[in-house]
């Protein structure tokens, strides 16, 4: 197969970056012809939330705190409730992945413009991918709709990220750009925003663990966390994200945790089967062995590396190998539910990867 054969689309989304770009927002609102926007945020960063309505004076409907992981389905009800009630003309999302959805939710029915203030590294603001979690079953899509016009992001915002949640949202990010590596549809232009992405935050990870408030590196893992987020929007995803999608949807795993807990031993179920990806993530980690090269980042800054300090059940594992094997996705190694069940007893248990795959 010719490897240079591809298509490519950009993503149609403006990007604003840098710290202090916050002030930048109202213009960016003129820019969209914004002028009743629903704020949007969880309960316990409403303070965020209102500092960022004091900017816009007479163009704020309203406040909405009420957003939560995974976007339940009663969550998104009742925003798209308010967003009607009080005549919003944009979805205002301030905060991580789970404020995000919720602005995506809303713009999913409604079709209004979500403008992105992200302040984690998930990702989930430089995508069209919405999920909605009804009934306990996660379900995700992809629709123009819901892909924020505008994202303004600034690395002050995240200053107060506590650093275990940094160090496990980076991986979030990390894992976007692996999958991309690998993925059936990515393209050259994937390719490089994927290996530069990981070498971003992977290279923020350490003067953040000296220091959390260290701005110039907040700013890294921010522009790392937009290029994975870009390569995730663009290109479908494998085993690894169906498979924290699966242990957070059907077992109620804290997200970040869950991808930090799985990539290095989800890369390890692919190494044999996208070797050219392997190696432009170990070559953007400075390590021999992706996998490896994964579990060291993880373990070195503290993040969690066991299933089983995160919550899984193990009675669970059977079901969850179960599940994954279950639905056909693309993945560069065919889903064998045997394998699957090893991969998960490995991660279970925290080991490291092992250093040959886990099944031929
Ligand atoms: N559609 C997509 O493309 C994507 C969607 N997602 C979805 O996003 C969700 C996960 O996103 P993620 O960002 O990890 O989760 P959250 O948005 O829930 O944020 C994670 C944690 O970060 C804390 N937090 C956020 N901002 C700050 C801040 N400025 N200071 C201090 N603490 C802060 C929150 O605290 P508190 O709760 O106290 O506010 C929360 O506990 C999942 O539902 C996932 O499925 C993720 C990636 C891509
Ligand atoms: O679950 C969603 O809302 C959609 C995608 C993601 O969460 C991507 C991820 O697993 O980080």
């Amino acid at each position: 197969m010719d490897p240079l054969s591809f298509s490519y689309a950009a993503s149609p989304s403006r990007i604003v970056f840098g710290a202090g770009s916050l002030e930048r927002l109202p213009g960016e609102l003129d820019r969209l012809g914004v002028r009743r926007a629903l704020v949007m945020c969880t309960p316990n960063q409403r303070g965020q939330a209102e500092a960022v309505a004091q900017r816009l004076p007479g163009r704020v409907a309203g406040i909405f705190d009420g957003a939560e992981m995974h976007v339940p389905i009663e969550v998104a009800r009742r925003a798209r409730a308010a967003a009607a009630a009080l005549d919003a003309d944009c979805a205002l999302a301030v905060g991580g992945g789970s404020t995000i959805g919720l602005g995506k939710a809303i713009a999913l029915e409604s079709g209004l413009p979500i403008v992105a203030v992200p302040t984690t590294y998930a990702g989930s603001e430089a995508t069209p991918i919405y999920g909605i979690t009804e009934a306990g079953l996660k379900k995700t899509g992809r629709d123009a709709r819901v892909l924020p016009r505008t994202v303004v992001y600034d690395p002050t915002l995240s200053l107060t990220l506590p650093l275990p949640l940094t160090v496990s949202s980076t991986l979030n990010a990390i894992a976007h750009a692996c999958e991309g590596l690998y993925a059936h549809d990515g393209n050259p232009v994937t390719a490089l925003m994927a290996e530069e992405g990981i070498r971003a935050c992977a290279g923020a990870l350490q003067p953040l663990h000296a220091d959390p408030q260290d701005l110039p590196a907040r700013s890294q893992a921010l522009y790392g966390a937009w290029l994975c987020g870009t390569v995730l929007g663009a290109v479908s995803m494998g085993l690894h994200h169906k498979l924290c999608h699966t242990l957070g949807g059907s077992f109620g795993l804290p997200h970040a945790e869950v991808h930090s807990v799985i990539l290095p031993h989800a890369m390890r179920y692919n190494t044999a089967a996208a070797p050219q990806a392997m190696e432009r993530i170990a070559r953007a980690l400075g390590a021999d062995d992706a996998p490896l090269g994964l579990h060291r980042l993880a373990a070195e800054h503290g993040a969690p590396l066991s299933l089983q300090e995160i919550g899984m059940p193990e009675s669970g594992l059977d079901r969850a190998a179960e599940l994954a094997a279950s639905q056909p996705y693309p993945n560069p190694r065919p889903l064998e539910q045997a394998a699957l069940r090893q991969l998960l007893e490995a991660a279970f248990h925290g080991r490291a990867p092992l250093a040959t795959p886990n099944a031929a």
